[in-house]
This record gives C-alpha cells, sequence and structure tokens, in this order.
C-alpha cells in the first residue's frame, strides 16, 4: 500500500473529479458514509454523538457522517468550528442538508462551557475540525478546544482522514493535537500517520477507499513511498529445496565480537541460521576465539591474527577470506579497537557481495565518512543505525532524527548509495533511488539490547539466499517487528524472538509452495 503527502492525495482527487468527472461532493458523501460504516461496526447500537466540524472539507465529511448517523437513530450535537462565510463549497452543501436535520451550534456565538457541556455528555465524539488541509502553528479556537477533550473528554474519539493538529505530511504537532482512539483515512494512509509525534495522537487506523482513483494508477499518480506489505515480497518465501544441501541457503560472515560484547556477535549468527542460511561463520580477533567457541555450537569461527586490533599485514588474508561468503554483516559488538579505520576500509572495498554496517562499524563511518568513497557503486551496502547513531552518522542530535525521520534517511541513503535501515517504532527503509518503505511491524520488547543484532543476523541471513536486496530487506524488517509482537514486551528475552522465526515465517509463505 502506498504511503502519501497532502499534495499526492490532493492530486489523486483532482485526477478524479477533473480527468474522470466524479464530483468532489460525491468523494465526500462517500467519505463521510464509509466513516459512520466504521463508527458502526464499533458501536452498533445508537449513541450521543458530538461531531465536531470545521469549515474546509474535514469539516464536509463531518456533516455526512452528522446526517447519517441521525438517519440511524443517533443523538447527533453537530458543532461548526469557524464562520460558516469560511466552509467550501462541498462542506457548504452538507451543511445546509444538515440544517434540514438538525439544529447545528456555532462555536462562534456559543459559551465554551457549552462545547464542554456537551462533550463531557456524549459517548463519541468525531473529530471532522481539521484534515490534511491543516499546516502550521494550531490556531485558535482549536487549540483550546483540542486541549479541552485531551484533557477532560472520557468518550470514544474518531478521527475524520487527520486527528486535528496532526500535520499530514510531517506528523508535527504544533503545540497540540488531539488524542484519538481511531483514525479513518482515504485511499491511502498519509505520512503523518506514521511519524512521530503524530502517529501517537492516531490511535487504530484504518485505511477505507471512497471512489478516489488508487495511487499507482498511472505514472504521475505513483508515490515513492510504501508500507511494508508482504505481499510485496512473500513469493521470495517458499518452502525448503527437496535436495538442499548446506550450501543451497547461502554463507554468512558475522565480523564483530570484541571483548565482552561476544554475545552479540553470536545473536547475530543464531539468528541468521534461524532465517534459514546454511552455513554461518562468525568473526573475532584471534584473542576472542576461545571465549567465543566456548559460547556457540552451530556456527563456524574464523579469527583474525590479532590481539583485540587489527594488523595492516593481514590485509591480503583477510581479501581471500571475504571471497568465500554470500552476504557479510560487520558490527555486532565490534568494539573500538586500533587500526579500525583500516579494518573498515578493507571491508568495504573488498568485500563484492552484499554488506551490512552496524552498531560501532556505522560509529567508525560517523567518524570517518571518507570510507564510503572506498565501497563500488554496484555492491549492495545496507546502513541499520537507530536514531542515536543515525544523529552520529549525519552529524545532528538524536532529537532532529526523530523529528524527521523520514527526511534524515533518505538523506543518509543519498550521501552513502546504501539502503538505510532507520530503526525505531515505524522503521524507514530508504532506498538510493528515492524510494521509502515503512514498516508497520514491531512492539517495545524490541527496544532491548540484542534486537539489533537480531535484526543484522536476519537480515544477512536474507541476502545471503540470494533474494533481491530490496525484498529481503523488507521481510528481515517485518519479520523482526513480528517476533516483537509475539513475545511479552517486558521480559523476552533475545532466545524467545528467534523461537518465532519458523512460525512466523511459515505464517508468510505464500500458500502451495513446497520448494522444489
Ligand atoms: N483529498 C481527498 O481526496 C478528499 C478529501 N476529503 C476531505 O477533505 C479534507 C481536506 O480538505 P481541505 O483541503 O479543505 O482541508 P481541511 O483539512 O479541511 O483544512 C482546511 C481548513 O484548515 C484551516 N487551517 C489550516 N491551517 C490551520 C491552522 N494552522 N490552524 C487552524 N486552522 C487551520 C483552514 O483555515 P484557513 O487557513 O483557510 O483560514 C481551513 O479552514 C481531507 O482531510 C478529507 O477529510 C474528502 O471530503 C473527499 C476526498
Ligand atoms: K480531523
Amino acid at each position: 500500500m502506498y504511503l502519501v503527502t497532502a499534495q499526492e492525495m490532493r492530486d489523486l482527487e483532482s485526477y478524479t473529479i477533473n480527468q474522470l468527472g466524479i464530483p468532489g461532493h460525491v468523494l465526500m458523501e462517500s467519505a463521510g458514509r464509509a466513516v459512520v460504516d466504521q463508527i458502526v461496526k464499533r458501536f452498533p447500537n445508537p449513541k450521543r454523538v458530538v461531531v465536531l466540524a470545521g469549515t474546509g472539507n474535514n469539516g464536509g465529511d463531518g456533516f455526512v457522517v452528522a446526517r447519517w448517523l441521525a438517519f440511524r437513530g443517533w443523538e447527533v450535537d453537530l458543532w461548526l468550528i469557524g464562520s460558516a462565510v469560511k466552509l467550501t463549497s462541498d462542506a457548504k452543501l452538507y451543511y445546509h442538508a444538515c440544517e434540514q436535520l438538525l439544529s447545528i451550534h456555532h462555536a462562534e456565538k456559543e459559551s465554551e462551557a457549552s462545547l464542554q457541556a456537551h462533550l463531557m455528555m456524549c459517548d463519541v465524539i468525531v473529530d471532522a475540525m481539521l484534515g490534511i488541509g491543516y499546516s502550521g502553528m494550531l490556531r485558535e479556537p482549536f487549540t483550546s478546544i483540542v486541549q479541552w477533550i485531551n484533557q477532560h473528554a472520557e468518550s470514544y474519539i474518531f478521527a475524520v482522514d487527520m486527528p486535528t493538529g496532526v500535520e499530514a505530511d510531517k506528523g508535527h504537532v504544533f503545540p497540540v493535537a488531539l488524542r484519538v482512539d481511531e483514525t479513518i483515512t482515504f485511499n491511502c494512509p498519509k505520512w503523518g500517520h506514521y511519524l512521530l509525534p503524530g502517529s501517537k495522537y492516531c490511535g487504530k487506523l484504518k485505511v477505507v477507499d471512497i471512489g478516489i482513483t488508487p495511487a499507482g494508477h498511472t505514472k504521475a499518480l505513483t508515490p515513492n513511498a510504501r508500507l511494508n506489505d508482504p505481499n510485496d515480497w512473500n513469493m521470495y518465501l517458499g518452502g525448503r529445496k527437496q535436495w538442499a544441501h548446506k550450501g543451497t541457503y547461502g554463507h554468512v560472515l558475522i565480523i564483530g565480537g570484541a571483548k565482552g560484547t561476544l554475545g552479540a556477535v553470536a545473536m547475530a549468527g543464531e539468528a541468521a541460521y534461524r532465517m534459514g542460511s546454511g552455513l554461518v561463520t562468525l568473526t573475532v580477533p584471534e584473542s576472542q576465539h576461545e571465549a567465543l567457541a566456548a559460547k556457540v555450537t552451530q556456527e563456524m569461527i574464523w579469527s583474525w591474527p590479532g590481539k583485540d586490533h587489527f594488523l595492516p599485514e593481514i590485509a591480503e588474508e583477510l581479501k581471500t577470506a571475504f571471497q568465500r561468503y554470500d552476504a557479510v554483516v560487520c558490527g555486532p559488538g565490534l568494539g573500538r579497537f586500533p587500526g579500525e579505520v583500516r579494518f573498515i576500509k578493507e571491508i568495504l572495498q573488498t568485500v563484492k557481495r552484499p554488506l551490512v554496517l552496524d552498531a560501532d562499524a556505522l560509529n567508525i563511518l560517523a567518524e570517518h565518512p571518507h570510507l564510503m568513497q572506498f565501497r563500488a557503486n554496484d555492491c549492495p551496502t545496507i546502513l541499520t543505525p537507530h536514531p542515536g547513531e543515525m544523529a552520529r552518522l549525519l552529524r545532528i542530535t538524536t532529537e532532529e532524527v526523530e523529528r524527521k525521520r523520514a527526511a534524515v534517511a533518505l538523506q543518509l541513503a543519498y550521501q552513502t548509495r546504501s539502503v538505510v535501515i532507520l530503526k525505531g517504532r515505524y522503521t524507514i527503509i530508504a532506498f538510493p533511488d528515492g524510494k521509502r518503505v515503512v514498516n508497520t511491524t514491531g512492539s517495545p520488547a524490541l527496544a532491548k539490547a540484542g534486537s539489533g543484532d537480531i535484526l543484522s543476523g536476519i537480515i544477512g541471513s536474507l541476502l545471503a539466499q540470494e533474494i533481491p536486496v530490496e525484498s529481503a530487506i523488507q521481510i528481515a524488517v517485518y519479520i523482526h517487528g513480528r517476533l516483537g509482537e509475539e513475545v511479552d514486551a517486558h521480559s523476552a528475552l533475545y532466545r524467545d524472538l528467534l523461537d518465532h522465526i519458523a512460525s512466523i515465517r511459515q505464517l508468510l509463505e505464500p500458500t502451495n509452495s513446497p520448494g522444489n
């Protein structure tokens, strides 16, 4: 499913109205009806509702909702927030229809206390004040109404398209937005539903069709962002081939393992095996070999000569060694060590297969951005920063990363010619060609040490299995998020996450794919 900006949504709407000849008020009627369908799905028996309608087309949807809820026997209090002279022509049509059926309250003319009393007494609030047309600093009277509802209202709140105060493109909230239980949006989700802080206000998101031309219908109407959708890649998750041998599903190399962080490289290795790779090798400095060998069973270990540091004279040896692997992950528990810059340079230059850089490999890159020039353009590189690592890579604050997640992920993808996986609630995957994919799976269980190592291992495994890079990354991020949903958010250990890989993978496999 595509993810759109307000402008892309307007383009789809105007194509539908101007090219296909479907009047805007028909779309508005469908929009309002679709919202009512969702409301009555949640509340099959008539309730008392306050509908708050603005003067733009979002308000127009609100008038349609008020009319249909009244037809269905609901007790409707309809409030116009703003001046009736400002109503758009489509909104005006439905405002007049409501005038025939209901007495419309005008917030301009009535006291705040009167509105508050109605809001206190209702079971349901419908927020049709502002939608994708909102931008900038939220003005009065919306600010006061929103603040009051957030603090006092106990009713169930539906937002039409966007919660009032959440900006559609960047998810900005200046200074407040309405905290709702459900948001019903039209045709496509908007970026603001998935970006912080806006995403925290949306509650459950439901996307409904209202007759607007679907995104992607023509090239001109094709956005470059999507939600991570298993239908785009589940064809790569077929059953295991009957005649497979251990090389069939790729050989992953995981480079990491400084003293004290050997667990990270071991977890990444275990995740790679669980995701299906036939061979996994872990590599650590020689001084850590024994300690790692005591920790792992199934993984092979290859250690480079050196005592917690990299010796330039072994560069040639590394070059030969790196050719053996189908995908390389560098970073889990890597630590910092003398010779690290040369080490990363050798890896970037020598590994011709897909390369995932994580953890301290990213920190080294952040301090030495010139290193990326040693990576050939045709060798896929994947960077997996969390917001702190991203901040270091771009030399901005973590707060700025969180505020501009979609933009900064793309910036780093362009700068480094790499695929960037910016981790967090709604992980964003940005590709160097400008495409972006937003992942919706995940849970707070993943906010724990080890979670990133597991993700790296899963990505490495899928890349080694020669699944196309774009798909491999989307599969990995999606499955990793699903693992978090399967376990207890507080107590889960990395093993609990790994235990669910098989069942989630099976659920995602397309039916009738026995392998061959
Ligand atoms: N797209 C579609 O396909 C379809 C869209 N539909 C619906 O239309 C909605 C979009 O309608 P829209 O374009 O009229 O904008 P909308 O959200 O009502 O906001 C405009 C109002 O916001 C106000 N305003 C702005 N900034 C503000 C601020 N900082 N603080 C305070 N106020 C501010 C602005 O006031 P002004 O700046 O003009 O004084 C104006 O009054 C969309 O979300 C969906 O629900 C469906 O009906 C059918 C198909
Ligand atoms: K709204």
